[in-house]
């Protein structure tokens, strides 16, 4: 299982790097869940990240907007990130989702057709009345997309599981595997959940929270010993 570790600036990623994380995930926490970070940071990133493990960045909690979020997600591609991840907040439903999804990665596309596009959702969405969290899979699917994840909208300390059951995130797993997509989940991981990850068969675990000191994702730092011990989980 690939461990996803979320820095908000370049001494972050180097402790993230140094700990073995396989996707550096550029994020912004003050702009919520999935926040999106500056170009420059993912550029920056990006030049202090080895070539050999692939750059991730969010555009964002998105709002309906898919043209604003398609030229957002051409700055991240062309800023550098290999991983283009749209958090789905302010789509309601499937097609309104899909047709966001699918301008994205037309976009993303036609910068690069190496690059990966990531439909994210929900477990919570109910909380902030985005786009049902199951549906993932069907829009990343019909959008052309690479990655369906789920994630959580609220950091309030409840997680994943708080949401969704084991059987049904492995039910949503096995569906995005079904369409030849890659699964990634995230949502206050704690170090406790990654072995039922791996047992429902996700491709990526994403972690902020559990990777920073004292377990704050927002005043906390990211720690390479933690996100070894993370890594050593994930193997
Ligand atoms: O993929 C990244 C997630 O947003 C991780 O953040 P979290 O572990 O603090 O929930």
């Amino acid at each position: 299982m690939i461990l996803l570790v979320s820095p908000i600036d370049v001494e972050e990623a180097k402790e993230a790097i140094a700990g073995g994380a396989d996707i550096i995930d550029v994020k912004n926490p003050k702009e919520g869940s999935l926040g999106a970070n500056f170009p420059w940071m993912i550029k920056a990133i990006r030049e202090v990240t080895p070539k050999d493990l692939l750059v991730s960045a969010t555009v964002g909690d998105v709002p309906y907007k898919p043209g604003t979020i398609s030229l957002a997600a051409v700055g991240a591609a062309i800023s550098g990130a290999d991983y283009i991840k749209v958090g789905l907040y302010g789509v309601k439903n499937y097609y309104q989702a899909v047709e966001l999804m699918k301008n994205v990665v037309r976009a993303v596309k036609d910068i690069d057709e190496d690059k990966i596009v990531v439909a994210a959702g929900y477990a919570d969405a109910h909380r902030v009345g985005a786009v049902e969290p199951l549906i993932i899979p069907k829009i990343a699917r019909d959008a052309g997309c690479d990655v369906a994840m789920l994630d959580t909208a609220i950091k309030d300390g409840k997680t994943l599981f708080d949401f969704q059951s084991k059987e049904i995130l492995a039910e949503f797993v096995e569906e995005t595997h079904d369409y030849g997509l890659k699964c990634a989940l995230a949502g206050s991981i704690k170090k406790e959940h990654i072995p039922i990850l791996k047992e429902i068969g996700t491709d990526i675990v994403g972690v902020r929270g559990a990777a920073c000191k004292g377990g704050d994702r927002n005043n906390g730092r990211i720690d390479r010993e933690l996100v070894r011990e993370l890594k050593e989980l994930c193997k």
